[in-house]
C-alpha cells in the first residue's frame, strides 16, 4: 500500500522544454518527450487521485458510489468497530502492557477547514489524560510538534510531530521507561534548510490559488486543497510539481486533501512507533500490546508495522470503507473517544478486582 502511495518527486523538466522547442534537445526524441510528459501527468493525477481516495466527498463519494451494499458489509466484516472487538483487544493485553498511538488530525479532533482551528474538545482531552494515567501515550502526527502540542496541551504524552521525524518524550508524569534516557530524536535535521526554503517557494507559487494553504510543518510542508475548488485542483497539484522538480531529496506523500512533502529518508509513523516502543524498553518483547489508531494514509506505515510484527491493533478511523493495514475501524473521533473512555473503565475495574484478590 504505502509504496503504491508515495510518489517521488525530482522530475525532470528539461523534457517539458524540449516539447515546446524540440530543436534545444535534438538528441531527445520527439516520442519519448511525450512519454516523459505522459508519466509526469500521470503522476498529478495519481496524488490528485489518491488525495480524493483519502477523504471522499460524501456528497459524490467515489469511494461510496462504486462499492456495492455486499462490499460494505464485506469491509466492516474484515474490519469490524473497535469497541465491538473490545473483548477481544482487552483478553489479548493480558500479561502485556498497552502501549497508546494516536494521531492527530481525524483521530482526536475532526477534521475542519482551517487547519488552525483543528482544536481538541475537553471531553476528549480528559479521555486522552485518562489513558495516559495508565498506558504510556504518543501523539503521532503529520504536523509539527510544538503545533500539535500547542492543541493537545498534556505534559504527560510523547510527541512524535512531522510524520515521526521530531519525537521528544513527556515532560511530566508517570515514568513507564524501564530504561532513565530522555528521549529527543529528529533524524532529518539537515533537512530544516531545506524544508525552510521550499515552504517560502510554496507559498509564493500557490499564492495565484484561490483558498490554497502552504503550513509549515518544520520537517515537512502539508499544502492544502480543502479550500480549493476541485476544478483547480490538478493546477494547484502542477504548482507544487513545479517547485519540487528542484528538490529531488524531497518527496510527496498524499492525505486528506493534503499534499505532504518531506524528506526522502526512510522514516515515518511505523518507524516513529518502533522507534518510541524501544524508548519504552519495549524492544524485542512480547509483553506489549502496541494499539495505533488513526484515519489518514500516512498512517499506514504504522498499521503496516503492527500488522507485520504480528503485535498489537491498528485501528481505521474512517466512516466510508478504505484500504488498509488495519484490523478494526471506529467511525470518527467522537467512536475514539468513547474507545478510550471504556478502555480507561475496563482497567480500571481490573485494577479494583486485582486489589481485591
Ligand atoms: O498526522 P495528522 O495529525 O493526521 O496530520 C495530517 C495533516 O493534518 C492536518 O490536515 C488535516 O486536518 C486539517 C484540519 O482538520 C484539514 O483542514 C486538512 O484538510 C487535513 O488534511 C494538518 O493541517 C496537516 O499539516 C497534516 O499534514
Amino acid at each position: 500500500m504505502t509504496k503504491k502511495n508515495v510518489v517521488e518527486s525530482g522530475l525532470n523538466m528539461a523534457i517539458t522544454v524540449v516539447v515546446s522547442n524540440p530543436s534545444l534537445f535534438p538528441y531527445v526524441s520527439r516520442k519519448k518527450a511525450l512519454q516523459k510528459l505522459e508519466i509526469e501527468g500521470g503522476r498529478i493525477n495519481a496524488w490528485v487521485d489518491s488525495m480524493r481516495a483519502s477523504s471522499p466527498t460524501h456528497r459524490k463519494s467515489a469511494v461510496s458510489l462504486s462499492l456495492s451494499t455486499e462490499d460494505q458489509t464485506s469491509w466492516i466484516t474484515s474490519h469490524p468497530s473497535a469497541m465491538d472487538m473490545f473483548e477481544e483487544i482487552t483478553s489479548s493485553s493480558k500479561g502485556k502492557q498497552i502501549v497508546m498511538f494516536l494521531d492527530y488530525d481525524g483521530t482526536l479532533s475532526p477534521i475542519v477547514d482551517d487547519p488552525d482551528r483543528a482544536i481538541m474538545s475537553d471531553e476528549m482531552r480528559e479521555a486522552v489524560k485518562n489513558v495516559a494515567r495508565y498506558f504510556p501515550t504518543a501523539i503521532v502526527s503529520g504536523r509539527r510538534r510544538d503545533k500539535v502540542y500547542s492543541f493537545v496541551r498534556l505534559g504527560e504524552l510523547y510527541y512524535a510531530g512531522s510524520h515521526g521525524m521530531d519525537i521528544k518524550g513527556p515532560a511530566k508524569g508517570p515514568t513507564y521507561k524501564r530504561g532513565k534516557k530522555a528521549v529527543l530524536f529528529q533524524p532529518a535535521s539537515e533537512y530544516l534548510p531545506m524544508i525552510d526554503e521550499v515552504y517560502k517557494a510554496l507559498l509564493e507559487k500557490t499564492k495565484s490559488t484561490p483558498g490554497a494553504k502552504v503550513e509549515n510543518n518544520k520537517f515537512c510542508v502539508s499544502v492544502h486543497f480543502r479550500c480549493v475548488d476541485e476544478k483547480r485542483w490538478t493546477a494547484l497539484a502542477e504548482q507544487v510539481r513545479s517547485v519540487l522538480k528542484n528538490y529531488p531529496k524531497l518527496r510527496v506523500t498524499q492525505g486528506r486533501k493534503v499534499l505532504e512533502i518531506r524528506p526522502t529518508i526512510k522514516w515515518d509513523k511505523g518507524k516513529a512507533l518502533e522507534f518510541l516502543l524501544e524508548s519504552l524498553g519495549f524492544a524485542n518483547c512480547n509483553d506489549v500490546l502496541p494499539v495505533y489508531i488513526g484515519d489518514d494514509r500516512t498512517d499506514e506505515d504504522a498499521f503496516k508495522v503492527l500488522r507485520d510484527r504480528g503485535q498489537g491493533f491498528g485501528i481505521l478511523v474512517s466512516k466510508t470503507p478504505k484500504d488498509t493495514n488495519a484490523s478494526y475501524s471506529l467511525q470518527g473521533p467522537s467512536e475514539v473517544k468513547d474507545f478510550l473512555h471504556k478502555l480507561v473503565e475496563w482497567k480500571r475495574l481490573s485494577l479494583q478486582e486485582h486489589s481485591r484478590v
